[in-house]
């Protein structure tokens, strides 16, 4: 389980990114939806802190993350993988290069530097870049991969370092709808096998179709939190409306 309680975050130019933030994320795929700006992307990204808010509680299991010491952060962030909406890959290596960078975190300094893998390492890479339908394509440059391709790439990656967790930051805003179903439809066949799916998503259609649970966001804060199915229109007016609505209203 991973449970965030009581989060706020506030941005050193006073913009409100989250406000008394309270939601549990069950196992499945979870979409977070909500207006530009409402604090997705923040709520994403404290949730392996590469944004640190200010108080509250954000734990994976018995561990908080909010106040980890160095040390303990990058044992959590070896528990949850990541993929970005611009893929975030290296585009001059091989496919198989970049996969291999997902078990950077649970390498010694000096190995990674010197790229030191070893054979099961590569092996488990193939295999993921299989799993993702991209065998054909390991030692091609990322730089030559559709946007699709260095998506599932990006998931490899993740997958690599055999998270609990993967949060997706707008995986599909760049994708056209072949690959924006392959790599949805890919998300759900992990959360399927017990890793749980954080993702960020605009696409309310998008989120209806592959999501099990929906959290939306307003200004900042929580206004939905429930199953998919519940989704109505009363939800969708106070995830998108201009003036944010309590939870509780
Ligand atoms: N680094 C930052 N510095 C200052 N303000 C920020 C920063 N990042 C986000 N904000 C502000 O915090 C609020 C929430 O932003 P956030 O990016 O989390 O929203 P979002 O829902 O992900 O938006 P979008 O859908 O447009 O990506 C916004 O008002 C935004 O302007």
């Amino acid at each position: 389980m991973l449970t965030i309680a009581g989060l706020n975050k506030t941005y050193p130019n006073h913009k409100r990114g989250l406000e008394a933030v309270n939601v549990t994320f069950a196992p499945g795929v979870t979409a977070i939806i909500g207006p530009s700006g409402a604090g997705k992307t923040t709520l994403l990204r404290s949730i392996n802190r590469l944004i640190t808010p200010e108080s509250g509680s954000v734990r994976l299991g018995d561990q908080e993350i909010r106040t980890a010491n160095a040390k303990a952060l990058r044992k959590i962030r070896h528990r949850i993988g990541m993929i970005f909406q611009d893929y975030n890959l290296i585009e001059e290596l091989a496919a198989i290069d970049n996969v291999l960078h997902g078990c950077l975190g649970g390498k010694t300094w000096l190995a990674g530097i010197l790229g030191h893998y070893t054979a099961a390492e590569q092996a488990r890479a193939y295999e993921l870049l299989a799993e993702v339908g991209l065998a054909d394509f390991a030692t091609q440059r990322c730089a030559d991969l559709s946007g699709g391709q260095k998506q599932r790439v990006g998931i490899a990656r993740a997958l690599m370092q055999s998270p609990e967790v993967i949060l997706c930051d707008e995986p599909i805003a760049s994708l056209d709808p072949a690959s924006t179903q392959a790599v949805m439809t890919l998300l759900g066949d992990l959360a399927k096998r017990g890793i749980m799916i954080i993702v960020n998503l605009h696409q309310v259609d998008i989120a209806r179709q592959y999501a099990d649970h929906i959290v939306g966001v307003n200004q900042g804060r929580i206004v939905f939190d429930g199953p998919t199915a519940g989704l109505n229109d009363a939800a969708l007016a106070a995830i998108y409306a201009k003036e944010a609505v309590a939870e509780d209203a």
